[in-house]
């Protein structure tokens, strides 16, 4: 009982948490491209290439209706934008350069936050 309560209490900060974090990273001024869904009618290629999009407005869609069970399936999807990103995006390119400092940005915050 005790032992449940806390593992409950752990991923309800947990997600909390994780709340914060997409915040942090929308308001980050590198988000532009990462806002909201790639629409693949005006990127050729995209959803051909890209199997799983990933995007902000999706995981904040996902964080308020519960589907994320603890903090690591949330981490998953955010490195999810940054995989598909630089399978799209050239390094040296706007989009590319966007990518990178997102991740490095977002490598350092949940590490302070949820380790
Ligand atoms: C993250 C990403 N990866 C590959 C392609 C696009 C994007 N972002 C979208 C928003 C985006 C970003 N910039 C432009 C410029 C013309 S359409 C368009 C769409």
């Amino acid at each position: 009982e005790k032992k449940a309560r806390l593992a409950q209490d752990s991923t309800t900060k947990g997600l909390a948490t994780c709340r914060v974090l997409l915040a942090e990273l929308e308001a980050h001024q590198d988000a532009w491209p990462f806002l909201t869904p790639v629409n693949h009618k005006a990127v050729p290629g995209y959803r051909k290439v890209i199997k799983k999009p990933m995007d902000f407005s999706t995981i904040r869609e996902k964080l308020i209706t519960n589907q994320y069970s603890n903090w690591e399936t949330f981490i998953v999807d955010v490195n999810l934008i940054f995989e598909n990103c630089e399978r799209f995006n050239e390094d040296d390119s706007e989009i590319g350069r966007a990518g990178h400092s997102m991740r490095i940005f977002f490598d350092k915050r949940w590490a302070e936050l949820l380790m």
